[in-house]
């Protein structure tokens, strides 16, 4: 396989922040990575490190063989997080202008009606709604038809149908060889469209692997939530009846939180004991549901566990002695226009 984005080892301190600590990736052609992890984690970062907008401390990153501020703009396609095109352009003007920027384009209205706005073309930026403006900024990072596309949270603010729409073309680019590299808090968005999903706390990876893969080693047992306008005490020492052994149960796995009961390890075929048990015993509930762990539940678990070990083992992180956002090259304003090869 050949990897066409790679990290090693990238670290960035912003003042006392430690943006990453250490972050080391390889993404293959046609693949699409997700990066997942809480607000402040490196997530931006690492890929504005990926694609030579932030100069790393240490570390190094290579793209399509390259070092990121070396790698030919015409096979690159950057969606920032923050952008903020001209508000008095139309849709189709916007995408035309970036169209411009590349030795060879794509026909603006077919990239519109990539994304889902055939008709939107002659619609001012300003006057698109938040969701069709995402879509449009989408687009833009569509028009040269990149190999590599890095996609910044593309879906915030875009309504269910419009995230299909984009779902279902970030994987018809990927079939067609494009590697895409995407951050999301989404994690039906990871689960669904990511090969491998890498999960990265404090500044650096700590877990990766296919979807699967991350939920068999991280994602913990089922869940069958009880909802309950009764106290939650009353539910404790479940003791529905079971044909597994005791210990396959683990039945003292349990939390409670205001209105919900949460028992783990519940197999569907005991669903209709625990609905016995309940009625039996006169416990109220509202409704009950059941699932199996996903993606959502091994963020969790591993988000949680590193907020546990800085509890526990607080760091002082603390370099140099610049402390303010935009004090290095990361000066540029969201108004202004991009730098080609980026698009925002
Ligand atoms: N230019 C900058 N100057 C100072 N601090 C910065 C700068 N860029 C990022 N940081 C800090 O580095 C850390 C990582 O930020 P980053 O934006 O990479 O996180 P993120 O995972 O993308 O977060 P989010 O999910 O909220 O978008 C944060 O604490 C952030 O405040």
């Amino acid at each position: 396989m050949e990897a066409v984005v790679e990290a090693e080892g990238l670290e960035k301190v912003y003042g006392e922040t430690v943006a990453l600590s250490g972050a080391s990736l390889s993404v293959e052609r046609g693949e699409i990575f997700a990066l997942i992890g809480p607000n402040g984690a490196g997530k931006t970062t690492l890929v504005r490190a990926l694609t030579g907008t932030t100069e790393p401390d240490s570390g190094t990153a290579r793209v399509l063989e390259e070092s990121p501020d070396a790698v030919d703009r015409n096979r690159l396609g950057v969606l920032p997080q923050a952008f903020s095109p001209p508000a008095r352009l139309a849709a189709r003007e916007l995408l035309t202008y970036y169209a411009g920027l590349y030795d060879d384009a794509r026909d603006p209205d077919e990239v519109l009606a990539d994304v889902g706005l055939a008709d939107a073309g002659g619609t001012w930026y300003e006057d698109l709604s938040g969701g069709q403006q995402r879509r449009v900024c989408v687009g833009a990072t569509l028009v040269n038809d990149p190999e590599v596309l890095f996609l910044d949270e593309p879906t915030t603010g875009i309504d269910p149908a419009g995230r299909r729409t984009v779902w279902r073309l970030i994987e018809e680019l990927a079939s067609a060889g494009t590697t895409v590299v995407l951050t999301t808090h989404d994690m039906a968005e990871a689960e669904r469209l990511a090969d491998r999903v890498g999960l990265l706390a404090d500044g650096a990876l700590v877990a990766r692997g296919t979807p699967d893969a991350l939920v068999r080693e991280h994602g913990g047992s089922s869940r069958l939530r009880i909802e309950t306008d009764a106290d939650t005490g009353a539910f404790r020492g479940l003791e529905y009846p079971t044909e597994r052994p005791a210990r396959n149960r683990q039945r003292s796995d349990r939390s409670e939180t205001d209105g919900t009961v949460v028992v783990r390890n519940v197999e569907p075929t005991e669903i209709a004991a625990v609905v016995d048990y309940l009625e039996d015993r006169d416990l109220a509930y509202s409704g009950l549901s059941w699932s199996e762990p996903g993606l959502e539940e091994v963020y969790l678990e591993l988000a949680d566990e590193t907020e546990r070990d800085r509890t526990v083992a607080p760091t002082n992180r603390s370099e140099g002695s610049d402390g303010g956002r935009g004090s290095d090259d990361d000066s540029r304003t969201d108004d202004e226009l991009p730098p080609a090869g980026e698009t925002a």
